[in-house]
């Protein structure tokens, strides 16, 4: 989409031209360097002269890596549509609606041609600036984040889906308030990561927090890890006795993961502490008081279990006061992206590279079920970084990696092909279908509302529409 706009030359009094005169260049930078919206300046011939470190938020590259070439030598399929050539033409500022495929980010970009004093193009400036939310406000590892007025988790955790904030809703009533919760999920889809994440936000973030995996460890260790045993307590053990995790989180949350392998009589133990602050150490006959939040969580099903008399229904319920299940990654379509490219920036920053995702790699990552859910995406992305020998990471180490996972059969020949059109169809039609909201739609697949409503015209009710 693009627009002509007329912007009128400001004329200034000419004290105030002596002063912009005389800032100093250092002021200058430090003005455009810390600007939060994109400037991208070109010079006459089409070269780039400018561009300040917001702008990577967009696009995905470091200001070096495109200073000095010339807008063609800038790879196609970053950002579209270029603009440059179009402003030289009509010699006036053009808007024009970008799509930025690395970030998935789809921004509005004022083009500006400066004229020098023959009334020639001197420069043209570009500046982009999207909605702000806390997380684009990390985007400088350097320095702090923003600190936010209140307590929600959006910061740290990637997702905005609406299965996926609802349970983040629930988890941040958690915050303030000293209730056990349980969280319930496919393994990988975040579990531990939450807990933790509800920890450092709550009111014992002061405290330790702990985790112990239940089912990684054999029961009779499991109980004096958890409890802790007494000196003398059975052959083999520590002379002076040993404090359990119970003890050393005190105070604090303990996070028991997959607690529907914990046995009956340790059951019965944790029960103890959360009704009655108490509990006895191996191989004691003393009760010992003990302050701890406890957090579980678990991928089987406790209902079952129950049924089969194999998790006791009182604990359950003392546990079940916030009950948060995060949905698998293949249902929460609409973040695998966004992980993805949380994940891609985490590598570059640890290998020192700027590796980027190209239209047809988001596909492939979005179309694609992760049974191991963020856990395998994660490992999937790591894989893709290092592998790589070039910036854009390419297609076929994800056949690859599929195929080693037995997702696909070997061999070219079975490589299902995609083309724009039927990613954009697709696309539009699930997530409309999941929402019937032009406005979410909008929301979702990163457009303005009246692309939005152009591929609803298009993809879903077949009309004639313009294209972008
Ligand atoms: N929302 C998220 N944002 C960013 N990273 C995440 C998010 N959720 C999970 N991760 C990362 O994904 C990985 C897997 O998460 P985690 O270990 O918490 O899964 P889990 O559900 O506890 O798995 P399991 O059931 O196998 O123990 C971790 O490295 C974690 O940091």
């Amino acid at each position: 989409m693009r627009n002509l706009i007329t912007i009128d030359k400001i004329e200034h009094t000419p004290e105030y031209e002596a002063y912009l005169r005389q800032l100093p260049q250092e002021l200058l930078l430090k003005i455009v360097e810390n600007a939060f919206a994109e400037i991208f300046v070109n010079d006459k011939d089409g070269r780039v002269v400018y561009v300040n470190p917001s702008s990577m938020r967009y696009h995905g590259l470091q200001p070096e890596e495109l200073v000095g070439k010339a807008s063609g030598e800038i790879k196609r399929g970053i950002w579209e549509p270029h603009s440059f050539a179009e402003v030289m033409e009509k010699k006036c500022p053009i808007v024009t609606e970008n799509m930025y495929y690395i970030t998935h980010k789809s921004l509005m970009s004022v083009n500006i041609p400066v004229f020098d004093a023959d009334g020639e193009i001197e420069l043209v400036i570009s500046t982009a600036m999207d909605y702000v939310t806390r997380t684009d406000l990390s985007y400088r590892t350097s320095e702090k984040s923003i600190v936010s007025s209140d307590s929600d988790f959006s910061d740290e955790v990637i997702g905005s889906g609406e299965a996926f904030k609802a349970c983040l809703k629930k988890l941040e009533k958690a915050v303030n308030v000293d209730l056990n919760v349980l969280i319930l999920g496919e393994s990988g889809t975040g579990k531990s990561f939450l807990a933790e994440t509800l920890h450092r936000h709550s009111l014992r973030r002061n405290k330790p927090f702990f985790a112990i995996n239940c089912a990684a460890i054999p029961e009779n260790l499991l109980e004096s890890e958890l409890f802790g045993y007494v000196p003398g307590a059975f052959t083999g053990a520590d002379p002076k006795g040993r404090t359990g995790l119970i003890k050393n989180a005190d105070g604090g949350t303990l996070f028991l993961d997959e607690i529907g392998e914990l046995s009956l009589p340790l059951q019965a133990k944790i029960l103890d502490v959360l009704e009655n602050k108490r509990y006895i150490p191996v191989g004691g006959n003393a009760f010992q008081h003990v302050d701890v939040r406890i957090t579980a969580a678990t991928n089987q099903n406790l209902i079952e279990l129950i049924k089969q008399k194999k998790f006791r229904s009182d604990l359950y319920w003392r546990l079940n006061i916030i009950k948060v299940t995060i949905p698998p990654l293949r249902e929460r379509k609409e973040d695998i992206i966004l992980l993805a490219n949380y994940f891609l920036k985490k590598n570059n920053q640890k290998y020192g590279t700027s590796k980027l995702f190209d239209k047809k790699m988001m596909y492939l990552i979005s179309d694609y079920d992760w049974p191991g859910n963020i856990r395998q995406l994660k490992n999937a992305i790591e894989r893709l970084v290092v592998y790589s020998e070039h910036m854009i990471l390419e297609e076929e180490l994800f056949w690859e990696y599929l195929r080693e996972e037995g997702e696909v059969p070997a061999g070219p020949a079975q490589k299902k092909t995609y083309n724009l059109e039927e990613i954009k169809r697709d696309l539009v039609n699930e997530v409309y279908t999941k929402y019937k909201s032009s406005r979410k739609l909008a929301e979702v697949i990163g457009v303005s509302q009246s692309t939005a409503n152009r591929l609803i015209q298009k993809y879903i009710r077949g009309e004639d529409a313009p294209d972008d």
